[in-house]
């Protein structure tokens, strides 16, 4: 990758997205498509496949900043599927015109999601959260558009918080926020009408896979009879898992759950920080998308009408492209 000119533009987006400067499903794959945007624009490539190596290396460097969220994938592909053309400048148009695309394509997916979610709640609900979403966020605010009251339970989400910012988020819509500790979560499940959560992936089969936690969340939730709503755009569907493969799980590093001195202060302990769970689909209630909401069980058939049976990995080099399908199941067995 080192022979190919990636933009600085493009350093930098994966630098953010891999510090969790830019974080969440749906901002990663924004930040991603822009990337490939301005490599495409500032390449100086003097051959169209020169320009197509480029924009290659520019998506392998933006994939391996963290490995969950498939809306990242999903987004260079396509991205680079619409990377057409004989001459460089085709191809920088094309590809320039792909990138705006989707962008326009997930800010529309994400309105059109929030109205099918905001359906879902009555006016005067209270909903519990977990991490940030802007998924869910949508449904709030198209639901507060029509007038509706709501309040919510937000658990802080340790180890990062982002819960303050949903707190943050939901004060600005006009929500009254309590802000809880994670593990109260059962404690205020009685006073919530629904679990709303987004995610990073889900799975052929149904899977929720979202911030670490959900999947206790929605355990419990069920347990005492509260709805489980996932809000996510289809961009959230891996089409890897159509074939067997598992979404793979980030681990963040330990110094998120405790600080080394502290952890040196207790003495010779292991530290995990698994960044995010599965929800198995029986627990899941609805899957809302862009398209409408779906029982967890059912989103196979769309995932089949959005993907096709088959995907490819544009950002592989063409004489690698079989190897690497070979490679890849055996990373994610
Ligand atoms: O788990 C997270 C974010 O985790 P992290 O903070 O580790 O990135 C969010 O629930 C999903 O990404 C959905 O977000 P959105 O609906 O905005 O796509």
């Amino acid at each position: 990758m080192g022979t190919h000119d990636l933009d600085a533009a493009v350093e930098r987006v994966a630098e953010d997205i891999a510090a969790m400067e830019t974080r969440g499903a749906a901002a990663i794959a924004d930040a991603a498509a822009d990337a490939l945007q301005q490599q495409a624009t500032q390449s100086d490539a003097d051959t169209p496949e020169a320009f197509r190596a480029e924009l290659r290396a520019a998506a392998r460097q933006l994939l391996e900043t963290r490995p969950t969220a498939v809306s990242l994938p999903n987004a260079l592909r396509y991205v680079l599927q619409r990377m057409d053309g004989d001459s460089v400048e085709t191809l920088r148009r094309n590809t320039v015109a792909g990138a705006d695309e989707f962008r326009a394509r997930l800010d529309r997916a994400q309105t059109d999601l929030g109205r099918v979610g905001a359906n879902r709640l009555r006016d005067g609900d209270r909903i519990m959260t977990h991490c940030h979403s802007t998924d869910v966020l949508a449904c709030v605010e198209t639901a507060r558009e029509q007038g509706k009251e709501l309040s919510a339970i937000v658990k802080e989400t340790r180890p990062r918080n982002q819960g303050r910012l949903t707190a943050e988020r939901l004060v600005e819509l006009g929500v009254d926020v309590t802000l809880i500790v994670d593990s109260a979560a059962r404690r205020y499940l009685n006073d919530a009408d629904h679990v709303l959560v987004g995610a990073d992936a889900i799975a052929a089969d149904g899977s929720v896979v979202n911030k670490i936690g959900t999947s206790g969340l929605a355990v419990n939730a069920r347990d005492r009879g509260t709805p489980i709503v996932v809000a996510a755009q289809t961009i959230k569907l891996d089409p890897d898992t159509m074939t067997g493969n598992l979404v793979e799980i980030e681990t963040r590093d330990e110094s998120e759950v405790i600080d080394p001195e502290a952890r040196d202060a207790i003495g010779d302990i292991d530290v995990e920080n698994p960044a995010f769970d599965v929800t198995p689909p029986r627990y899941v209630d609805a899957i809302v998308t862009e398209r409408g909401q779906f029982p967890p069980e059912s989103i196979v058939t769309l995932m089949r009408e959005l993907f096709g049976e088959g995907i490819t990995d544009p950002w592989v080099e063409p004489d690698a492209r079989r190897e690497t399908v070979v490679e890849s199941g055996e990373d994610r067995p």
